[in-house]
């Protein structure tokens, strides 16, 4: 194991610059619910988060203020109860419904189920939620509903107003992502139309004070406003303070040459010396993911009293059967290892973790407008992530964080906040969103944090070469309409329209969902030679689309095997859902 220590021991603390962090460890006062966790019932837990203590002020806040902005640390409670407090106090009433986004499909799901068992209600239908292609709510009962913001953003293709929600609470506003910062300039619209509506935008590690700002409305707007006794226009801040359980953090002493290698050797160590309890581990994506799975089954299999280990992988591209076995219970003397990307970063209570290895890297989105290419690449976290990732641990019980970079990296180098996925995306799907949605001058929009001009531009560019936008700008008709109803990148939405011209519209349509997934081919660590041949043998002269199309006819004529599957190492499960 990399040397570890803990803050506040050997070494002299550097704590300067950790205003508005989320979790440190302090000798005194152990949690607020620090008594019996575990075997409380589902109401004394609910009373025990610290924000129940704020349930007054907040409804006081959302009930005066247009927009709300609640600040509090991981675990606090204000994903899962402020939804409920709103409903309690009749903001369902009438037919409305609350509505809780996250920037992830999982959190989505896991959030609304953990809502729907304190409620006492059958997921679906008081308590729903939605994602793409899911829509677990009941038109005439949903009245808490957890969706993506993306969805959200959808929805508004056919309820521009979004009317029918009372209140809309952005959560994990920090992640910046596309769709969140889309959806913030397009609410701060709505509310100019529907003063009635009311907006909470919530996390751990937001900068409030610039949301603030974002939503603070002009002078000419406020006075107009305190003549019709509106809400209060200018919006709310509340910091809720207290935090769930202790989680101590621990960096490594040097710098590590080798995360992944760190990472292991950090698991086994917890493994031998500590006391039983989950451990999450987070790396950068699939590959490392599968490796690091490789290695600690090699780990098991060479005996090094690795026997009780539960090794479970957990990133978007896996079947969902198997990404909720890290929701189910660890049997008794065994100890669960979720190695994860982060889609567990935010929002999720996995109930056994107690142990939080953080690599420092994801991997994140960044796109160049003058190549025109879009990459994956592994960065460093920000500070808001890492604070995110140890706050998994300590929600159900005290629990430790081992960063495995150093406490001086931590403080002086590591940035504060990621940069807005906006400002590192392809804009052209965001473009022909906000144009479907009336929004023609895309370059006055209010933006949270504006995008760049060059891919602004290389975004209307593709849109104009598609014959999507015309040469003023605007969605021509039939066939920007449709390619804007279609919730794909447009250039794949372009080529499915164009396929029934061409009559391959089977074959184009396979692609299409090819591409959305993840990856078809499964590698593992020492297989990469082999796997290279075996891509050869589908490979296509006329590119990777038409390899893509191979896979998937080989798998139709092997009766969707998953032997053939498996000797030609392609993901049999991303197979078998293709051809359902
Ligand atoms: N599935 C679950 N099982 C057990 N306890 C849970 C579950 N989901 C939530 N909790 C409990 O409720 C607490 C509050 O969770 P919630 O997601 O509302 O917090 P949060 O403030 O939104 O956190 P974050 O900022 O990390 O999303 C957790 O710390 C945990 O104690």
């Amino acid at each position: 194991m990399s040397q570890f220590w803990k803050p506040g021991t050997e070494r002299p603390r550097l704590i300067d610059d950790e205003e508005g962090g989320v979790l440190f460890y302090s000798t005194s006062a152990l949690s607020s619910s620090s008594s019996g966790y575990g075997f409380a019932s589902v109401e004394k837990q609910r009373q025990r988060l610290p924000v129940y203590k704020y349930r007054t002020a907040i409804l006081y806040l959302v009930e005066t203020h247009a927009t709300a902005i609640i600040v509090g640390e991981t675990g606090s409670g204000k994903t899962t109860q402020i939804p409920q407090f709103l409903k309690e106090a009749g903001w369902a009433e009438g037919g409305r419904i609350i509505a809780c986004t996250q920037p992830r499909r999982l959190a989505v799901q896991s959030v609304a189920s953990r809502v729907a068992e304190e409620m006492g209600v059958k997921l679906g239908e008081e308590v729903g939620y939605t994602i793409r292609f899911e829509d677990v709510t009941n038109t005439d009962l949903t009245r808490i509903k957890f969706l993506t913001d993306g969805v959200l953003l959808r929805e508004m293709m056919d309820d521009p107003l979004l009317s029918k929600y009372s209140v809309i609470m952005v959560d994990e506003a920090h992640e910046r992502s596309l769709s969140t910062d889309i959806l913030l300039g397009l609410l701060k619209k709505i509310q100019r139309r529907r003063p009635e509506l009311r907006l909470i935008i919530s996390s751990a590690t937001i900068e409030a004070k610039k949301i603030s700002s974002f939503f603070s409305p002009s002078k000419r707007r406020q006075a107009l406003q305190t003549e019709d006794h509106g809400p209060n226009a200018e919006p709310a801040i509340l910091s809720v303070e207290g935090r769930g359980f202790n989680v101590e953090i621990f960096y490594v002493e040097d710098p590590v040459p080798d995360y992944l290698q760190a990472a292991v050797s950090t698991v086994l160590s917890i493994h031998d010396q500590e006391a039983m309890g989950d451990i999450l581990m987070f790396l950068t994506g699939q590959d490392d993911i599968d490796a690091a799975v490789q290695l600690l089954s090699e780990e098991s299999r060479n005996g090094r009293n690795q026997a009780g280990l539960i090794i479970l992988p957990l990133y978007s591209g896996l079947p969902r059967a198997d990404q909720d076995l890290v929701f189910s219970p660890t049997p008794r003397g065994k100890r669960k290892v979720v190695i994860s990307t982060n889609i567990a970063e935010t929002s999720l209570t996995l109930e056994g973790i107690v142990y939080v290895v953080d690599s420092g890297f994801s991997k994140q989105r960044f796109y160049n407008p003058i190549t025109d290419i879009e990459s994956l690449i592994v960065a460093p976290i920000s500070k808001a992530s890492a604070r995110q990732r140890a706050g998994r641990a300590g929600r159900v019980r005290p629990g430790k964080c081992y960063r495995l970079y150093t406490e001086q990296y931590f403080l002086k180098e590591m940035s504060a906040e990621g940069i807005p996925e906006i400002q590192r995306s392809n804009l052209v799907s965001s473009v022909i969103q906000l144009k479907a949605l009336g929004i023609d001058n895309i370059l006055g929009f209010d933006w949270l944090a504006s995008p760049s001009s060059e891919a602004m531009i290389r975004a209307l560019e593709v849109l104009y070469s598609l014959g999507v936008l015309d040469s003023d700008a605007k969605l021509t008709s039939p066939d920007g309409f449709q390619v804007a109803e279609i919730p794909l990148d447009p250039m794949i939405s372009k080529t499915i329209l164009a396929s029934n011209q061409y009559g391959c519209s089977e074959e184009v349509i396979t692609i299409a969902a090819l591409l959305s997934m993840q990856s078809i081919w499964i590698s593992a660590r020492g297989t990469e030679k082999e796997l290279d041949e075996v891509k050869l043998r589908f490979a296509a002269a006329e590119g990777d689309h038409v390899t893509f199309l191979n896979v998937y006819k080989g798998f139709i004529q092997s009766n969707k095997s998953s032997k053939w599957c498996h000797k030609n190492f392609i993901n049999y499960n991303a197979m078998v859902n293709l051809s359902i």
